[in-house]
This record gives C-alpha cells, structure tokens and sequence, in this order.
C-alpha cells in the first residue's frame, strides 16, 4: 500500500518534504514544470511513502529481518516476512559466511552486488566493516574480470547509461534518474579500463564500483552518487561480436561527433545539478582524457581520477617512504615505465611539490624523472613526435629502447610502473635496482592483477628482502627468509572519496592543484611507525574512514584557503565537521 504525500496528514506541504530529503537548489520550479509550455515535455514525478511489499523490495530502505516486531505492524509487512527477527549485525555474519563459501571471486562480486541492489544499508555495513577483505570484491581485481564478463552477468541496470543514441536529450535523460540531488558523478566512456582495454559499455562497473567507495571510504551518502557511462561505441572486435555484449554495436564515435556529445552532456550535468556537482572522469583514453580536463576544468568541477587522483596517492607514498630512504624528494631520480594519464599525471605532481618545498623551478625538478613509453625512453630527439603530454619529460639523452638498458643508464632510486603491462619489471630489472640503491622503492601500479608490472612476492624475492614495494592492486603479505613484508596498495582510492568529501563539504567550486598535494600530505602523515617496520608506505584501510576525514578536512582547508569554497562560514573544525557529514549503514528506525 502506497500513500502519496498529498495523502499525509502532518499537514507538511510538499515543498517542505523535498527541502528535507535534500532536494537542492533554492528554486522551486527546478525541474521546469512551472516554465515548460505545452509543446515542451517534462519528467512527471512524486514523492510517495513506502511499504509492504514495495518497501521491501526497496533497497534504500529495506532492512530484510530486521524490521522490527512495530515495523512490521506499522508498514504493512505482516506476514510478507517470516517471525523470526534479525539485528543487522547478525545480517551481516551471515552474508559475510555466505560469501566466504564463494571460490569465485567473480561470484563474490555478484553476490556484492546483489546485496546493493536488496538492502543498501546492509551492503555498505559489510564494505565498512570488512574493507580490506571485500575492497579486492568491489574493486580492482575483481571488478575488472566483472567489466569483461558484464553482458552475461547483467541482470539489472545499475546508473545511467548516455548512447549516442540520446544525443539531443542528454538533460531528458539525467532527470530520468530518480535522485534529484546529485553531488559526484563518475563517469567513464569505458576506452580504457583499468590496463583491460576497451571494454566499450561495458566499463559500467567502474563508475557503480568507484562510487561504492565514495560512500564506504568517504561517507558520502549514496543517493548523491551517479555512476554514468557514455557510451559512443566500442573497437574492442570481440564485444562487437558477441552476442550478449550491451552496448552500442559500432565502432567509436571520434573527433566532432565525440566532441559534441560530451559537450552536450558536461552542460546538461551542470544544468541539472547546478555548479557544484563533482564530475569524476575515469578510465577515458589518454588521447580524450587529458583534453577534456583542459577543457573542463575552467568551467565545471572536475577531477580526472587517473591523472589527479593517482598522483596524489603515489606522491603520499614517496613523501611517506623518505622516511625509510632517507633525503628529501628533490635528491631521488624517479623512473616510470609507462608515459600515459597515471605516469605523466604522477610525474607532474612530484615535479610541483618539488618546487612548494625548494627553490628549484619547475623546468629543473622535472629533469630528475624520467619516463619510458612503447617506443623506449623519452628523450629530446623523440620531441616532435611526442603527443603533447609527454613534451616536459623529453630530457637530453641518447635513445634507449628497453626498460633494463633504461634503469642502468638513468639509475633511478625510485621505479614506477604505470604501463598497463603485466611482468615487465622483470627479474633483471628489480635485480638491477637493487644493485644500485640499498632500499629501492619499486611500485607496480597497474591494474587489475594480470597487468601488475611485477607481484609483491618477486619484488622482495628477486631484490633480496631489500625492496620498498607497492601495488595497484592488493598482494598477500609475502615470506622472505623468516621476514614477513606486507606491501602498501597505492591505489587512487586512498585519495578519491576523502578528496571528494572535503569539496562537497566546503562547497567547493573548481580543483586546484594544491588540493592534490593537500591530499598527498594528508595520506602520508598517516603511515605509521608500525606500518614503516612491517615496509609499507601506505596505511591499512581498516582505518580509511578516518584517514578520508583527514583527507578531507585538509582539501577543504586549501580550498577556503584558496577562496574556492563557497560554504560560509568556514567550519573551524574541519576534521569534526568531515566526520559529521559522513553517512553510516546503521539502520534507521521507522515510524
Ligand atoms: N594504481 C592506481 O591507482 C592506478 C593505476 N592505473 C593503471 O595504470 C595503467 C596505465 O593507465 P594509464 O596511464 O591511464 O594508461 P595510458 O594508456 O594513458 O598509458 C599507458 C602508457 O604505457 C605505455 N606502454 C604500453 N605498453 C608498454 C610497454 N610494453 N612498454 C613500455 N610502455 C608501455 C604507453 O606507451 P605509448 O604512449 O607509447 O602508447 C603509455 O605511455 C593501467 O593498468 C591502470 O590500471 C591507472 C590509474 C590509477
Ligand atoms: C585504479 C584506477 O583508477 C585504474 O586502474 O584505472
Ligand atoms: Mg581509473
């Protein structure tokens, strides 16, 4: 049985009601109904109170067993559960043991997801409560194998999906989306996911599976979160082949035809949702991703997670590791294998924190990285050729082809793979730096597992116990004659959703650079001495709520500082304050 809201007797009117589920804007006529003349058409929608049936088959709302003996008398539910009464913590003992039963990890995911769609509160009380065991479930690895799997394992859409076919109606389709308060939006056009490829409309689990962490890492509450994928095709010939792949069959839309659509789309988002919404792009190519944060980046609130967010995670790990390698940043040489988003992105920032911390210019911080791509090292002879976001790194020195040769002529301290290219830090490799630094800090970046460019156990094994190692995606901790190393996962979702909380908190308009490196200071001022003896450079992410809520306080800081927030006054705990904006999956009680 559904009551409408007209059918309320609290007299509240229905103005009232949306200004307390957070409907923003301050105008009433936000969805044009009021403006919109005859010929126009608008999105009808209501307001109506949940229950029975249709509450539990709601998942904002659900709570499965655990509506309580006068819940179930209140909203309709007798008989429609079976007596027995639950606490959510009993809930959650039982789907953690279900999963366990899971061999699969693509099984693991799918149950995950399930759960999301049945019961909300529930599935982020599990992500909370067990994050280091259910983060390689929702997240990299496993939400890679469910990217390529997608099509056969779609049962029911999750986010909005923007074809070319709704070119011309992007903003009719936005408000299609039931929330209407939107604060971050992950959007991918799924050209490259993870070190996976194209993946097409397919990469659909990337924006659901970031956003996830928005809320269970971030606290930012989930009905404020849109996973969006546009898809405008895909290259990948083995999609377009198969019969159960769900996006656009034709190969991608390029140049203007591409330009257009996500221009259409860039201003629908701040139509719809106003200035404030965060618009998080992930796993674009490096040939769109680059120009659209250049493009955008004046004129909306975006953030390119590969490029930004990367690199503010990395940058916390090397300012976290001097501790263990002993100098400051501007005494390390820093090799990358791999000269797209992550390794320019990264390089960028160690090269700008370099010159907030000495008083050398940016032209000569750069001098001490260097980066290989396909076609070997980078340097001064390549320029002309080189796409635009490789120029700065192109240093004088004779051409290298192979990474080996590359580590023994540059002798960097610091190796970085960010080449989307499982086992290319080979035996020769790690062995080669080690030989030239006592501690070599090597970091193996890609995801998901398969393209790591070389696993926690070969770095310790082949550089002797005496490498500092840290991975994209989560390794096991590894035996090495009677040590044990547990490696750090430097992964971007250290960074994001404590990054993105600090904005939405302090209103912030536009990211600056400075709110990465805000970020980056944050995250290492949380490794402890505990973590250094055990040779990671990463804290754990049992502790992730709270190292988001330093994250965020401290993004936040720069931005009042910066004159980007446009929450007023300013907070003058901002710690506190971040911790009380976050959400938590704890069951409310119903009237
Ligand atoms: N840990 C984390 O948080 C993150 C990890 N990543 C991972 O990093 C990887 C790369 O991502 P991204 O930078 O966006 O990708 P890009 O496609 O932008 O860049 C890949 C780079 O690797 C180079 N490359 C490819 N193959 C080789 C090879 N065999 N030898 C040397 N260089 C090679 C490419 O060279 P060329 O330019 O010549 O084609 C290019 O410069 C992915 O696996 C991704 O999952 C990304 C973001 C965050
Ligand atoms: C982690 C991430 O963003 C990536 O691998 O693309
Ligand atoms: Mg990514």
């Amino acid at each position: 049985m559904e009551s409408t809201l007209k059918e309320l007797s609290n007299g509240e009117s229905v103005l009232d009601i949306k200004d307390k589920c957070g409907v923003a804007g301050g105008v009433e006529d936000m969805y044009g109904e009021d403006r919109a003349t005859e010929d126009q058409t608008i999105t009808p929608w209501t307001f109506s109170v949940a229950s029975g049936y249709s509450l539990l088959r709601d998942p904002h709302y659900n709570k499965g067993l655990a509506f309580t003996e006068a819940e179930r008398d209140a909203h309709y539910l007798r008989g429609l559960l079976p007596p027995s009464v639950s606490s959510q913590q009993l809930q959650e003992k039982k789907v953690m043991h279900n999963l366990r039963q899971y061999q699969v990890p693509l099984q693991r995911y799918m149950a995950m997801m399930d759960l999301q769609e049945r019961n909300e509160r529930l599935f982020y009380k599990l992500l909370i409560d067990n994050v280091e065991e259910l983060l390689p479930v929702v997240y990299t690895p496993t939400v890679g194998e469910a990217c390529q799997k997608y099509g056969s394992i779609f049962r029911r859409p999750q986010g909005l999906f923007i074809s070319l076919k709704e070119k011309g109606k992007i903003l009719e389709v936005l408000k299609n989306w039931p929330e209407k308060s939107i604060h971050v939006i992950v959007v991918t056009d799924g050209e490259r996911i993870l070190g996976l490829g194209d993946l097409g409309c397919q990469g659909m689990g990337i924006p659901v599976g970031k956003l996830s962490l928005y809320t269970a890492l971030g606290g930012v509450r989930p009905s404020v979160c849109l996973p969006i994928t546009i898809d405008v095709g895909t290259n990948n010939q083995k999609l377009l082949d198969d019969e159960f792949y769900i996006g656009l069959k034709q190969k991608r839309a390029t140049g203007q035809e591409y330009a257009e659509l996500l221009e259409e789309f860039m201003s629908a988002v701040k139509q719809n949702y106003g200035e404030k919404v965060l618009i998080q792009f992930e796993d674009f190519a490096n040939h769109n991703a680059f120009e659209l944060l250049a493009k955008y980046r004046t004129t909306h609130l975006v953030f390119n997670d590969d490029i930004q967010g990367t690199a503010s995670v990395v940058l916390a790990g090397l300012i976290a590791s001097l501790k263990l390698l002993g100098g400051t940043l501007a005494d390390h040489t820093f090799l990358f294998l791999g000269a797209g988003e992550a390794g320019t992105g990264i390089a960028e920032l160690i090269a700008l924190e370099i010159t907030r911390k000495t008083s050398v210019p940016l032209e000569e911080a750069r001098k001490k990285i260097w980066l290989v791509d396909s076609k070997g090292l980078i340097v001064s002879s390549r320029v002309e050729s080189l796409q635009h976001f490789k120029k700065p790194w192109a240093h004088d020195h004779e051409p290298v082809k192979e990474l080996i040769d590359a580590v023994k002529a540059i002798k960097p301290t610091v190796l970085i793979g960010t080449s989307g290219v499982g086992k290319t830090f080979t035996k020769e490799v790690v062995e080669a730096m080690a030989s030239l630094n006592p501690k070599p800090l090597i970091m193996a970046l890609s995801n998901p597992t398969s393209q790591a460019e070389c696993t926690a156990d070969e770095a310790y094994t082949w550089s002797k116990g005496h490498a500092i190692f840290a991975s994209g995606s989560p390794f096991d901790p590894v035996e090495f004659e009677g040590r044990t190393f547990v490696s750090g996962q430097a992964n971007n979702a250290y960074v994001f959703p404590g990054f993105g909380l600090g904005i939405i908190m302090s209103g912030t308009i536009r990211v600056h650079d400075d709110m990465l490196l805000a970020a980056s200071e944050a995250l290492a001022s949380e490794v402890t001495e505990d973590d250094y003896l055990k040779g990671r450079i990463y804290p754990p992410f049992t502790n992730i709520r709270k190292i988001s809520a330093h994250i965020a306080a401290e993004v936040a800081a720069k931005a009042y500082e910066l004159g980007l927030a446009t929450r007023l006054p300013r907070p003058s705990d901002l710690v506190k304050y971040a911790e009380s904006c976050m959400y938590t999956p704890l069951y409310r009680s119903y009237r």
